[in-house]
């Protein structure tokens, strides 16, 4: 790719910015570890493009420190409760939640975790900004496209019932087999991106791009649902047709510009997977156990699918669907 994303400059790293820490104290041991949690030291990083909006930054610096309090109250919470329980999992969960992972500087064959507890706090941060919104963004489009094409919530109902049979439980291996439930998903994902401008990048050197000339230092935004809608690439653009993708070579897996729901290069989503997981195994778990209907009166031309116009692209009008257990 031509186009690479922007470093700070040498004289301009944050200084709460991990890798701007002498190695030796990167390095050194949680302090986590220690009986006495650590006190939270906020320190801002001021945005210079907001400096024109009066109050912005002042916003910013509130904003920054309520989440900092918040994600350090969660830690110290469930630190308490780790210490409370005399074995693991004595709350009762079977998986062992990611924040424990993190608390207790988890140790396994091949991973040694030493994470200082501004790490964690923005390892946490991660996982709820960049994670659950758009996640649920992407499932609820999946399913609004599912009742606006009966004919393809038909098939794929068909499949997943076909291969997981009376099984209660889905496991990856099933879910592996079923192709068209990533086929439904992948197409929900190229009509509707959670995300459709990516994040920013800065050219590192003068370019030229399909005979534009690009020069170094040039901000560029990548307008992700617009190339999954460009009549140039795709066939019949806005219509929802999963079987595009059906033993086809593209996927997100495989990094293709053609598809950009979850970005490309380094600084690409290091969720996808895992939200492709999550939703896989809702909508076949649903579809297993339930029929997925519209409210009575309702036709699939009804279904609305307008989207929000902003950073985040979610229905413009919440999803309104039914579940009725298996006939
Ligand atoms: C359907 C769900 C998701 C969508 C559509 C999505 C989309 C994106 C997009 C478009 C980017 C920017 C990529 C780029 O500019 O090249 C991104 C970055 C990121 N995503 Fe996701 N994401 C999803 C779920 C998740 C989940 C579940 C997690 C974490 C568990 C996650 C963590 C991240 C992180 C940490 C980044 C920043 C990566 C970096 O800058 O190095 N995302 N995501």
């Amino acid at each position: 790719m031509f186009v690479k994303q922007m470093n700070f400059p040498a004289n301009h790293v944050p200084k709460n910015y991990r890798n701007a820490l002498p190695v030796q104290e990167r390095n050194a041991p949680s302090k986590l570890m220690q009986p006495k949690l650590c006190s939270v030291t906020v320190n801002p990083t001021r945005m210079p493009t907001l400096r024109f909006h009066v109050g912005a930054n002042r916003k910013l610096d509130a904003t920054v420190k309520a989440l900092d309090s918040f994600l350090g109250q969660a830690l110290d919470d469930r630190l308490a409760k780790i210490s409370s329980l005399e074995t693991k999992h004595e709350d009762g969960e079977g998986a062992e939640p990611l924040i424990d992972v993190l608390l207790l500087n988890k140790k396994s064959d091949d991973i040694r975790l030493t994470l200082d507890r501004d790490t964690m706090k923005a390892l946490l941060l991660d996982m709820y900004v960049a994670g659950t919104q758009t996640t649920a963004a992407l499932l609820e489009w999946s399913v609004a496209e599912l009742l606006a094409n009966p004919h393809v919530l038909k098939k794929l109902t068909t499949e997943i019932r076909t291969i997981v049979k009376d099984k209660q439980v889905i496991t990856n291996d099933e879910l592996d087999q079923i192709e068209y439930l990533k086929a439904v998903v992948t197409e929900a994902a190229r009509l509707h991106p959670p995300g459709p401008v990516l994040s920013t990048r800065i050219t590192t050197e003068d370019v030229n791009v399909m005979g534009y000339d690009i020069a170094k230092g040039t901000r560029v935004y990548i307008n992700a649902w617009a190339i999954g809608r460009d009549p140039k690439v795709w066939d019949r653009p806005n219509e929802f047709m999963p079987e595009r993708f059906m033993g086809d070579s593209i996927s997100f897996l495989k990094h293709d510009f053609k598809l950009l729901t979850f970005g490309a290069g380094r600084r690409g989503c290091s969720g996808k997977t895992f939200a492709l997981a999550v939703i896989e195994h809702f909508i076949a778990n649903m579809l297993c156990k339930f029929d997925l209907v519209l409210p009575d009166g309702v036709t699939k031309d009804d279904v609305d699918l307008t989207e929000t116009i902003g950073l985040s692209n979610r229905p413009k009008f919440p999803l309104l669907a039914l579940v009725k257990p298996r006939t």
